[in-house]
Order: structure tokens, then C-alpha cells, then sequence
């Protein structure tokens, strides 16, 4: 390893996170009451109450850092808000807490082993919160003069900074001067200024600037003069995941593989030293270890080495909490020829609390697009809405989602600003649902190729109960 002690987190990089709307960005969390009382409808999740309830003391648990190294199992028909849930609880969880989300398939690649593959994700779901000292100056800004008289040159200048009790000059340099325009400093600002690294970080702005600034817009954040020293001492504290302080520590990748995403396989030996490492820095106080939540959707494509390799993961002391979701009933465990609930083996689903979730009534369906649909700014007429209800009850809840969106688009093309029945019509009759499909095949079979029998995929129906669409 070239050194450990330079861990550096990739911060300072503001990336602005993209709005885009996906199936589930109308979940904003579980919903809950102070008590963990699920309202019947709050922060886009409807009905499904002792899911969501069991998921919210789930959250407790891994919140008050109580729940590490167990599984959870999230059980139930398709599209009855399984991955809703699990998006629910990242929502929940406190700000630094890691919330890892992967599909089952994507531990299967050529790149790396499968049980690499869990290993990487495991350590990204593990927090290790440093505690950093730093030296900073705090206080609001009196004064900037800067000498333009030098052109050409280098600027010079001069800082005043105060808090209610003492007042300081600083001389600038140039990158401190750029730092201050940068941040758009000016007078009655109150800053913070990192001493190690010249880092300015506006706090907001001075109350006694209140009024004379009221044209300033209603998002200024007034804030109350520092009092005493200028130069304190300040506790940081800054979250990265154990992979992360892997692949910056692994010689043969580099902190750029963590912006490429092209991490590789890590060596175990470097992963045991890591873990030496971060114990003498718990021990020593400087960090603490913070378990988060590892979310694996699709469970039932993991095979028996996957499963026997989570069984002992789960084991050890650096482990997070994993919540599994399947929408199988008893199937085969991949790669056995044994069956088992959710096709995950009874070793594992013993040490799991299994939270089941159920199909929706008409009403909550009817919510549940009502929600999308504002979501998706679609305008839905009242009988629009109740024709894609009951289509959502007699096919899928997802499938009648789908025709949200293209029916706004056939509405569209008629220039009208609101969905009416005869757009979800439309739609209905150009897209099919899986069951009018699956009509269609059996009635067309033999305009069709012939079978291809898969091996692993050849369970019948009947062995999966569950399994209508995906
Ligand atoms: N209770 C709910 N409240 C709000 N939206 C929901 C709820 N349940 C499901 N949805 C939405 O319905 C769609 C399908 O649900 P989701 O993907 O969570 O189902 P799932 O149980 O994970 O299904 P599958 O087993 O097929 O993966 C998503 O867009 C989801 O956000």
C-alpha cells in the first residue's frame, strides 16, 4: 500500500443532483408520524401501512446504528411497492448514513467475481465518519480593499473581519482574492475561512444587514454575528465509505477510478490492512464506523455461492444492514435443484425478518396515479383517472403508469392540455398489457420461432406463483 495516511475523500466537487423524474421519484420517504404511525398517504407512498411501519423501525434501528449484519426481506406480488419502500427508507435514513442500491443481476459481470462484486458493495454501504480539528477564522466581513492600482500584477489587498468583540485586518493574496469574488463576498457577509487551506465557505449574511438588504431576494440566510475569538478551533467531520478509502489506498487504481466508476478488483490483503487502520483510528477517537443500508433488488437471481457468501458477510463485524426485495413465491434456489420461499435458501431466510407487502384496493391504486400523474405534470381528467384504475387493478399497477405517460403524449398530438378517456383509449389499444400478450402468444404460437429452452429459466408457472410481469 503507498499510504495510508492521506485519505482523501473526492469533496469540494459540487455536483448539482439532476431532477429527472423515475418510477419512484415521487417517494420522498415512508410517511410516517412521530409515533412511526403510517399516514394513509404522505410523502408519495399510499396504503401498504404494516410494510411501511416495519420499515420505519427498520430505520430507527439502523439510524441509532442498532441493526447491523442483518438481512430483511422485503416479500411480496409485483408492483406492490417493494423497491417504493426500500427508496422510502434511504429517504429516512440521517443525511450521512450510505444507502446502497443494486439489482441482483449486476453481481454476475466478466469484470470481477460475484462474491468481489458483494464484497465492493457491502463496503460501500459501510460510513466511516472522520473527525477532522480545523483552524478557522469566523466572522463578518467589515471590509475588502483590493489595490487595482497594479495592473497586471498580482493584486494585493487588505480583509477586515469582526465578531462582537474584536475586529482583525488580514492581507489578501491573489487566490484569496479570486476565492472571495469567487464566492461573491462582500461586505456584511459572514464567512468562514479555512486556514489550512485558504477555503472560504459563506455562512450568510449579518442580521444587522437585514434591512438594508431586504431587495436581496427571499432565499438570503441572515445569520447572527460571531461572537468572541476570531480564529477558533472547529470540529469537521466528513463521511466516506470504506470502498472508497479502498480504492483511493490501492496502489493500481487511483482516486480517478472512483469518478470513472472502473474500480476492478481489490487485493483482500490491502481491504485487511484498510480495516486494521480504520480499528486504531476508532479506537483512537478520530473516526467512528457507520453502518448503513445495502439494498438488493431481484434477490432470487443471486446463486447458492452468492447466498453462502452473504451468509458469512452478514458475520462479520463490518457489515450493513441488507434489505433484500422478491416477487417470488417458492422457486428454485439458483444453482440447487432445491426450492425455497423467494428462492433464497432457509439458512439465509432464518436469520432474516421478512416484511411482507400486499396487492393494492382500487382506491389505493386510484391514489397511487393520482400521485404519478402529478408527478409527471399530466393533467388527468376525473374519468380518465377511474378507466386507468380499473385497468391498473385487472392488469398492473405498472402497466396503467405506463399509460400515463403515453397517453399525455396522445393528447398532445390532439393539442389538448388535458388526458381524456378517449386518449387512454388510444393508448390502450396500441400498447398491450402482458396479459393481452401472453393471449396473443398462445393463440399465434405457431406463427412464431420455436421454444428455446433455457436452462435455468425453464421453471414452469406453476413453481412461481408470483411471477406475472416483471
Ligand atoms: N404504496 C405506494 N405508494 C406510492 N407509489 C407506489 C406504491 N407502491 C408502488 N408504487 C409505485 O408503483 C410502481 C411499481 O412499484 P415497485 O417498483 O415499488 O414494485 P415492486 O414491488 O418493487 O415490484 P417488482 O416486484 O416487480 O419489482 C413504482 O413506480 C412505485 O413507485
Amino acid at each position: 500500500m503507498a499510504s495510508m495516511a492521506p485519505i482523501t475523500a473526492p469533496t469540494g466537487t459540487s455536483t448539482q443532483a439532476l431532477e429527472r423524474i423515475g418510477a419512484h421519484s415521487h417517494i420522498r420517504g415512508l410517511g410516517l408520524d412521530d409515533q412511526l404511525q403510517p399516514k394513509p398517504a404522505a410523502q408519495g407512498l399510499v396504503g401498504q401501512s404494516a410494510a411501511r411501519r416495519a420499515a420505519g423501525v427498520v430505520v430507527k434501528l439502523v439510524n441509532d446504528g442498532r441493526i447491523a449484519g442483518r438481512a430483511v426481506i422485503l416479500a411480496g406480488p409485483p408492483g406492490t411497492g417493494k423497491t417504493a419502500i426500500a427508496m422510502g427508507v434511504s429517504r429516512e435514513l440521517s443525511e450521512d448514513l450510505p444507502f446502497v442500491s443494486l439489482s441482483a443481476s449486476e453481481v454476475f459481470s466478466l469484470e470481477m467475481s460475484k462474491t468481489e462484486a458483494l464484497t465492493q458493495a457491502f463496503r460501500r454501504a459501510i460510513g466511516v465518519r472522520i473527525k477532522e480539528e480545523k483552524e478557522v477564522v469566523e466572522g463578518e466581513v467589515v471590509e475588502i480593499i483590493v489595490d487595482r492600482s497594479l495592473t497586471g500584477a498580482t493584486k494585493t489587498g487588505k480583509l477586515t473581519v469582526k465578531t462582537t468583540d474584536m475586529e482583525t485586518v488580514y492581507d489578501l493574496g491573489q487566490k484569496m482574492i479570486d476565492s472571495l469574488q469567487r464566492e461573491k463576498v462582500s461586505a456584511g457577509d459572514v464567512i468562514a475561512i479555512d486556514k489550512a487551506s485558504g477555503r472560504i465557505t459563506k455562512l450568510g449574511r449579518s442580521f444587522t444587514r437585514a434591512r438594508e438588504y431586504d431587495a436581496m431576494g427571499s432565499d438570503t440566510r441572515f445569520v447572527q454575528c460571531p461572537e468572541g475569538e476570531l480564529q477558533r478551533r472547529k470540529d469537521v467531520v466528513h463521511t466516506v465509505s470504506l470502498h472508497e478509502i479502498d480504492v483511493i489506498n490501492s496502489r493500481t487504481q487511483g482516486f480517478l477510478a472512483l469518478f470513472a466508476g472502473d474500480t476492478g478488483e481489490i487485493k483482500p490483503e490491502l481491504r485487511d490492512q484498510i480495516n486494521v487502520k480504520v480499528g486504531e483510528w476508532r479506537e483512537e477517537g478520530k473516526a467512528d464506523i457507520v453502518p448503513g443500508v445495502l439494498f438488493i433488488d431481484e434477490i432470487h437471481m443471486l446463486d447458492v455461492e452468492c447466498f453462502s457468501f452473504l451468509n458469512r458477510a452478514l458475520e462479520s463485524d463490518l457489515a450493513p444492514l441488507v434489505i433484500m426485495a422478491s416477487n417470488r413465491g417458492l422457486t428454485r434456489v439458483r444453482g440447487t435443484r432445491y426450492r425455497s420461499p423467494h428462492g433464497v435458501p432457509i439458512d439465509l431466510l432464518d436469520r432474516a425478518l421478512i416484511i411482507q407487502t400486499k396487492p393494492y384496493s382500487a382506491e389505493e391504486i386510484k391514489e397511487i396515479l393520482n400521485i404519478r400523474a402529478s408527478e409527471e405534470d399530466v393533467d388527468l381528467e376525473q374519468e380518465a383517472l377511474s378507466v386507468l384504475t380499473r385497468i391498473g387493478g385487472e392488469t398492473s399497477l405498472r402497466y396503467a403508469q405506463l399509460l400515463i405517460t403515453t397517453a399525455s403524449l396522445a393528447a398532445r398530438r390532439r393539442k389538448a392540455a388535458r388526458v381524456e378517456v378517449t386518449d387512454v383509449r388510444r393508448v390502450y389499444s396500441l400498447f398491450i398489457d402482458e396479459r393481452r400478450s401472453t393471449t396473443y402468444l398462445e393463440e399465434h404460437a405457431r406463427e412464431f420461432m420455436g421454444d428455446v429452452d433455457f436452462e435455468e429459466g425453464s421453471t414452469t408457472a406453476a413453481a412461481v406463483p408470483m411471477e406475472t410481469s416483471a
